[in-house]
């Protein structure tokens, strides 16, 4: 593994496909401009709308951003996360809400299905079913082994309330874990950076954190602060409320240095 910049894609994505992936090139360049090698998208990065229209419109979503995933990714010759869109489950009716990783010659790296699902009523008086038009997803996610880049792990946005999926990650020596998120303005505020900060440093990992931001549709607002964290737990960057890149340095020699300070890993007992 070597050292080089990471950044975390922030947007207001809307429920327009063709707004949205100009908005994402323009920050992948912008990224790339800053020297990233590694990039990634937040969820719902493509489509970001009522469910009903995003299951309408769930196939031309899904082709259209793999294509534009690899197209981007063999273009500025960066590795990218997609960090999750609707990808149509024959005959169900429904999507999975997929992140899908891919390599500077346009080839799949990894690819995960959001398992944990979104029913939540939130306080604010937004109801959230994810469920009804998601398919959850039943495998662990996968981690990208790479030479240069570190052991890369996938989670997607609600998953971070969810330790034991970092825990098998961590188990498979994980690097780095990106959680790319369309967090919720109001559980954002209290959760979303104190989760990823405790995922960072309960593993001993980075955390890469694209986000969604502002008012994405209707009463949807969600929080931001894509933000990348280092394995002691510090916020290395954070792209704030506006639509924007978070870009920081991942390095071996500082996850040695905290795998050393603070063996934990090595004391599990459970
Ligand atoms: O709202 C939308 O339209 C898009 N949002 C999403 O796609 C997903 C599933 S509904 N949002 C979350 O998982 C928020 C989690 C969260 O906010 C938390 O865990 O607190």
């Amino acid at each position: 593994m070597k050292s080089y910049l990471a950044a975390a894609i922030q947007m207001t994505s809307v429920p327009d496909l063709e707004k949205n992936l100009a908005q994402a090139e323009e920050f992948i360049d912008l990224a790339v401009r800053q020297g990233a090698e590694l990039v990634g998208l937040p969820e719902n990065f493509s489509f970001m709308g009522e469910e009903k229209d995003k299951l309408a419109q769930g196939d031309a979503i899904a082709q259209t951003t793999e294509t534009f995933l690899k197209k981007m990714a063999q273009r500025f010759q960066v590795t990218i996360l997609g960090g999750g869109f609707p990808v149509p489950v024959n005959s169900t009716g429904k999507v999975y809400n997929t992140a899908l990783l891919i390599d500077p010659n346009g080839q799949e790296l990894a690819r995960y299905h959001k398992a944990h699902l979104f029913d939540v009523n939130v306080p604010d008086g937004n109801t959230y079913q994810e469920s009804s038009t998601v398919m959850a997803g039943k495998e662990l996610p996968p981690i990208y082994f790479s030479e240069n880049l570190g052991n890369i792990g996938l989670s997607i946005c609600y998953d971070v309330r969810f330790p034991e999926l970092y825990r098998h990650l961590a188990d498979k020596e994980v690097d780095v874990v990106f959680v790319p998120a369309a967090f919720t303005a109001f559980t954002g505020k209290d959760h979303w950076q104190v989760l990823l900060q405790a995922r960072a440093i309960e593993n001993t990992c980075y955390v890469i954190a694209p986000a969604q931001t502002g008012t994405n549709y209707a009463r949807r607002q969600t929080h931001g602060h894509a933000m990348i964290i280092d394995p002691w737990g510090v916020i290395l960057a954070d792209a704030g409320d506006k639509p924007g890149v978070a870009i920081a340095e991942i390095k071996p020699s500082r996850l040695e240095q905290v795998r050393r300070q603070m063996p934990s890993l090595q004391h599990r007992v459970f």
